[in-house]
C-alpha cells in the first residue's frame, strides 16, 4: 500500500511543493495536501507533488507523522495554534519552511514546548515564483536548510533530517534569533531595497516612457526579487519588524556618506568605495557545485504584431524544444514588446536561446 508514514502539507505551493518532491523521492510516503486555494491542490496532485487532498486539514493533521506548514509565515503561525488544539500523534514531527523563526519560534515553544514535536525549518533557497506549477525536487540543493528545533526536540533533528534528505540541503542548526538577524541582513532587506527601486523607476515611468526601454540588464538583475510574492514579504516584514527598522536605519546612514561621497566628486574615494564593494562580493561563496537554478526564462524582445508568438514557438517546436510557459510580460508602448518563456532544462533554455538567435531574435536570460 502506497506510504504508511502520513505526511501533512499545509500551503501546497513553490516551497511546500519542492519539499513534499524532495520527501517523495526518498520514501515510499503519503502526502496529502492542504491549501485555502483547491486549485493548487489539484494542480499539485496532477503533477505528483502529493497523492491526495483534503478540504479539512483536522482529521490529515491527526494521523500525520510529518507535518510541514509551508504556507505564508504570519498564517503558519496561526495553524501552530489550530494544531495545539487537535489530539496528535504522539510521536508526530511538525515544521515549517517560513523565511522568520523568532516569531514562529516563540509560539511553537509555548505550545508544543512541553513535547518534542517541533523543530522549525528555512531553506534558504527559492525563486520569485510562486505556486506548485513551480515546484522542484532540486530546488534546495547545495542549499542551506536552517533549522530551529525547539527545547526539548534537539534529539529529534536527525529525524527531521533524514524525512529531508531528498532536498540534499546542507543542514544547519541555528538560534531564531541569529537566525532572523542573519536573513534580515541578507535576503529581507535586499527585498526592500529591491522593490523600492522598482517603486522609485515607476515613479519616473510615468514622467518618461524611454525609462522602460532602458530599464534592461543591471536593472533587471537587481530587481528579479521584486517580482515575488507580495503576500510572502508583507509577512516577513511583519515578523521581522525591529531588525528590518534597525537595518533601515544602517542604510540610511550608509546612503548619507554615499551623498557625501558623490557631493565631494573626489575620484579615488568613489573608486575605494565601489572596489571595496565589488571585492566582499566577489568573495561571496556561489550555490556549491552541482547546484541547479530553480527556473530557466528566456527574455525574448518581440516586435509588436501579429504572428509573433506562432513564428518564436514554430522556431522552437522545429529544434524539438519543449517550453513549460510562454508569457507576454510587458506590453511596451510603441513596438515592442518582450516574452518571457520558460523551460524545463537549461539545455532547452541554451538551445532555443540559440535558435531563436539565429532567426534574428534579441534574447537575454535574467539571473
Ligand atoms: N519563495 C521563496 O523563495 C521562499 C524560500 C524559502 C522559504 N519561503 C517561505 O515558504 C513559505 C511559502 O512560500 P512560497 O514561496 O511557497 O509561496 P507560495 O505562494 O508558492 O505558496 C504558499 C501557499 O500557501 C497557501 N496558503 C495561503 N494561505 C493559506 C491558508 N490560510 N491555509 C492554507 N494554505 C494557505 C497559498 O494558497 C499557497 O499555495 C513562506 O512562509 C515563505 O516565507 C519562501
Ligand atoms: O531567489 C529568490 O527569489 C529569493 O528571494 C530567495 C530567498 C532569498 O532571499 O535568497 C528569499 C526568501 C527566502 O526566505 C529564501 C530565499
Amino acid at each position: 500500500m502506497k506510504g504508511s508514514k502520513k505526511v501533512l502539507l499545509i500551503g501546497v505551493g513553490l516551497i511546500g511543493g519542492s519539499v513534499a518532491l524532495a520527501i517523495k523521492k526518498e520514501h515510499n510516503a503519503c502526502v496529502i495536501g492542504y491549501d485555502v486555494n483547491i486549485n493548487n491542490c489539484k494542480l499539485a496532485q496532477k503533477l505528483g507533488i502529493i497523492d491526495d487532498y483534503t478540504e479539512k486539514y483536522e482529521i490529515s493533521a491527526e494521523n500525520a507523522d510529518l507535518i510541514i506548514l509551508s504556507c505564508p509565515v504570519e498564517i503558519a503561525e496561526s495553524y501552530l495554534e489550530k494544531l495545539a488544539k487537535l489530539t496528535l500523534k504522539n510521536d508526530v514531527l511538525i515544521t515549517d519552511v517560513g523565511s522568520t523563526k523568532v516569531r514562529i519560534m516563540e509560539k511553537a515553544e509555548f505550545l508544543f514546548g512541553s513535547s518534542n514535536a517541533y523543530i522549525g525549518g528555512h531553506p534558504m533557497a527559492g525563486s520569485h515564483k510562486i505556486g506548485p506549477g513551480s515546484a522542484k525536487a532540486h530546488l534546495f540543493e547545495n542549499a542551506y536548510y536552517v533549522l530551529t528545533p525547539s527545547q526539548n526536540a534537539n534529539g529529534r533533528v536527525d529525524q527531521l533530517k533524514e524525512w529531508l534528505k531528498g532536498t540534499k540541503a546542507n543542514f544547519i542548526v541555528m538560534e531564531p534569533r541569529q537566525h532572523d538577524l542573519v536573513t534580515g541582513v541578507v535576503s529581507h532587506f535586499p527585498h526592500i531595497v529591491a522593490a523600492s527601486l522598482v517603486r522609485q523607476v515607476e515613479g519616473h515611468a510615468s514622467q518618461d516612457k524611454n525609462i522602460q526601454f532602458l530599464a534592461a540588464g543591471g536593472f533587471r538583475d537587481i530587481t528579479r526579487i521584486a517580482s515575488s510574492s507580495p503576500v510572502m514579504w508583507r509577512d516577513i516584514v511583519q515578523h521581522n519588524q525591529s531588525i528590518l527598522l534597525s537595518l533601515l536605519e544602517e542604510w540610511m546612514s550608509e546612503m548619507e556618506d554615499v551623498k557625501q561621497l558623490i557631493e565631494e566628486g573626489n575620484g579615488d574615494r568613489l573608486f575605494a568605495y565601489f572596489d571595496g564593494a565589488k571585492q566582499f562580493r566577489d568573495s561571496l561563496p556561489v550555490r556549491a557545485k552541482g547546484a541547479i537554478k530553480s527556473f530557466y526564462d528566456l527574455y525574448v524582445d518581440v516586435l509588436d504584431k501579429p504572428g509573433v508568438i506562432s513564428d518564436i514557438t514554430t522556431i522552437l517546436a522545429k529544434n524539438a524544444i519543449s517550453i513549460t510557459n510562454i508569457r507576454i510580460i510587458e506590453a511596451r508602448e510603441d513596438v515592442y514588446g518582450v516574452l518571457r518563456i520558460s523551460f524545463q532544462t537549461e539545455e532547452d533554455m541554451e538551445l532555443a536561446k540559440h535558435s531563436l538567435e539565429n532567426e534574428g531574435y534579441e534574447t537575454y536570460i535574467s539571473m
